[in-house]
């Protein structure tokens, strides 16, 4: 069986092809749990074989439809079961672009996208956000695996079902906060199954190495609890103790089945879990939250790259967030990093350069006690103060970033008061699907008259004001989380950590052309992302490396190269 995964992956040079001795302290190598298998302990006799004819048409891995050559046809036995003509992979792609453009809503192209995930550029923010908000009601075929609390117990067993055996990326989320959405259950789906289409599309990981898991522990949805159609556990979700059990369950099966080395991302949990679960398993397992240090690092990119265009240094800047959560207080906390490096001042001091506000106001010092834990290092010393555009006028930030998942919440005011004393006031607008961002392109310049450098979490078309085209950049971690976790798993981390994190960032900056900066553009253009992706998977592994975290040996010189040649192509490969 080794000898037949090797032959059907091995055409394409990359360290990542599966090798299943290649992990440690997993059942990696034990693919079928067979060597434990005693009198009450029962194993599954699974078998795998050589698809042809029928079979091989509906392998979604393998079929080629009418890409199958005339000799492939003879020596799999597809005569009679494909039309006459061969369409080369290339003119499919482009039949496939003409059939999707024809249709007018975005919905129904990620609908018709469902089917061919792996094999093209994916729907993401905002349309991912909708399909998740309708999934009940457009579910055609499963995608991912779906682990809810009527699994207890046995989680191991329902990773076994799974029919890939050596993961790499896993993407797991409970569903509580989907993008700025809220809590949708079951129907988050959509995210990691999403989230894990960009590692193969734009991070070039393999992928039948991605799994997408849904930890279904309930909703506290009212309208899906009521839906007829909704797909998931009709409960509220548990806290404390139960559900500290079950993630502690599907953490330690998810060692055991795929090894120390394969890298978990949570995505979209709620604040009150994301930050604990990063912490507690952080030591124990190669983890990253994709909200908190994904969406840092990518807004620290684009912070350095903002600089030739706003002068001066990091330190020189005041930075204001509405929003407190897991991406307000994840990119704060990586920019007092960044500042304290570069300064060498204690991250205590740094962290004084950087203010939030949340729903009751500024975060101040006399608020501390009834702060939740992770907003409390940002509680300096002021005056309570109740709205943005109070705290906007009293602090006069440079940058303003909007984390806040609550739409139209950077009002005309706020916007008016940034370019009263900035001449370029920064102003992100991060929350997503874009009915939630601050707000949107075409508001920041209008309001601003044109001075607003503007980026958001959603992309916003180019805008035409007075004459001049502004670009919005799009500041989303799917510029990141790809090359990071290609980095991560190409030099067999076994933890992330935060200089990793700078790495990505400094590694993103340095992609931003010349000429992107005259369009006012503070991220490269997504057109270039394989290649920035490699260099961002360089750049982290060579952290790796340096940190004594990386356990592939030799360590390859080129890191930039060795990435490129990790990277997974959809292309067909040839049949014998
Ligand atoms: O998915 C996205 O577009 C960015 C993200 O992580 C979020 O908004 O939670
Ligand atoms: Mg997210």
């Amino acid at each position: 069986m080794e000898s037949f995964m090797k032959g059907i992956r091995g055409d394409v040079p990359c360290v990542l092809d599966m090798d299943p001795t290649h992990t440690v302290g997993g059942g990696v190598e034990d693919f079928y749990g067979e060597d434990r298998a005693t009198e009450d302990q029962l194993v599954t006799p699974w078998t795998i074989s050589v698809a042809s004819g029928h079979t091989l048409l509906r392998d979604k891995r393998h079929n080629k439809g009418l890409g199958f050559t005339e000799t492939e046809r003879d020596a799999h036995y597809l005569r009679g079961l494909l039309p006459p003509a061969i369409i080369s992979q290339e003119l499919q792609e482009r039949k496939m672009m003409k059939n999707l453009r024809s249709y007018d809503v975005p919905l129904q192209r990620y609908m018709a996208m469902m089917d061919l995930q792996e094999l093209l550029p994916v729907v993401y923010t905002p349309t991912v956000g909708e399909a998740c908000q309708k999934y009940g009601s457009i579910f055609r075929r499963p995608q991912g695996l779906y682990i809810s609390l009527k699994e207890k117990g046995k989680i191991l067993e329902v990773l076994r079902n799974w029919p890939e055996r050596s993961i790499q990326v896993i993407v797991v989320t409970d569903g509580e906060r989907i993008l700025g959405l809220g809590d949708l259950g079951c129907q988050g789906m959509g995210i990691p199954v999403g989230k894990l289409s960009l590692y193969t599309a734009l991070g070039g990981v393999r992928p039948s190495a991605c799994l997408p898991i849904t930890l279904d522990v309930g909703t506290n949805n009212e309208t899906l609890l009521n839906d007829e159609f909704y797909i998931g556990l009709k409960q509220k979700r548990p806290r404390g103790q139960e559900y500290a059990d079950f993630l502690q369950e599907f953490m330690s099966a998810v060692k055991q089945s795929y090894g120390e080395k394969v890298l978990i991302q949570f995505e979209d949990f709620a604040n009150h879990n994301a930050f604990d679960l990063l912490a507690k398993y952080g030591t124990t397992h190669l983890v990253f939250n994709d909200d908190i240090q994904g969406t840092a690092s990518v807004v620290l990119a684009g912070l350095i790259s903002a600089l030739k265009l706003i002068g001066g240094t990091l330190a020189d800047h005041t930075f204001m967030f509405l929003g407190a959560g897991e991406a307000g207080t994840g990119i704060a906390e990586l920019i007092a990093l960044e500042i304290s490096r570069q300064t060498k001042t204690p991250v205590e001091e740094t962290r004084k350069k950087l203010w939030l506000v949340d729903s009751k106001g500024l975060v101040v010092s006399s608020r501390v006690e009834s702060l939740q834990h992770f907003k409390k290092p940002w509680a300096h010393n002021h005056e309570p103060l109740k709205s943005l555009l109070e705290a906007v006028k009293a602090i006069k930030p440079t940058v303003l970033i909007g984390t806040s998942g609550v739409g139209q919440t950077f009002t005309q005011e706020v916007v008016e008061a940034m370019s009263t004393f900035n001449e370029k006031p920064l102003i992100l607008a991060l929350s997503n699907p874009t009915s939630q961002a601050e707000c949107t392109a075409e508001q920041a310049y209008t309001w601003s008259k044109g001075k607003a450098i503007f980026a958001s979490g959603s992309p916003f078309d180019p805008f035409e004001y007075e004459g001049k085209t502004f670009m919005p950049g799009q500041a989303n971690n799917a510029y990141v989380f790809p090359g990071f976790g290609l980095g991560v798993i190409m030099c067999g981390a076994i933890r992330v950590h935060d200089d990793m994190l700078l790495a990505a960032s400094e590694a993103l900056a340095k992609q931003v052309s010349e000429e992107n900066y005259a369009q006012g553009l503070i991220y490269p253009p997504f057109t270039n992302i394989r290649k920035i992706s490699a260099q961002i998977a360089a750049n982290v592994a060579a952290k790796a490396y340096e940190l004594g975290l990386a356990s592939r040996r030799p360590r390859p010189d080129d890191l930039v190269k060795y990435a490129e040649s990790c990277m997974y192509t959809p292309v067909y490969r040839n049949y014998r």
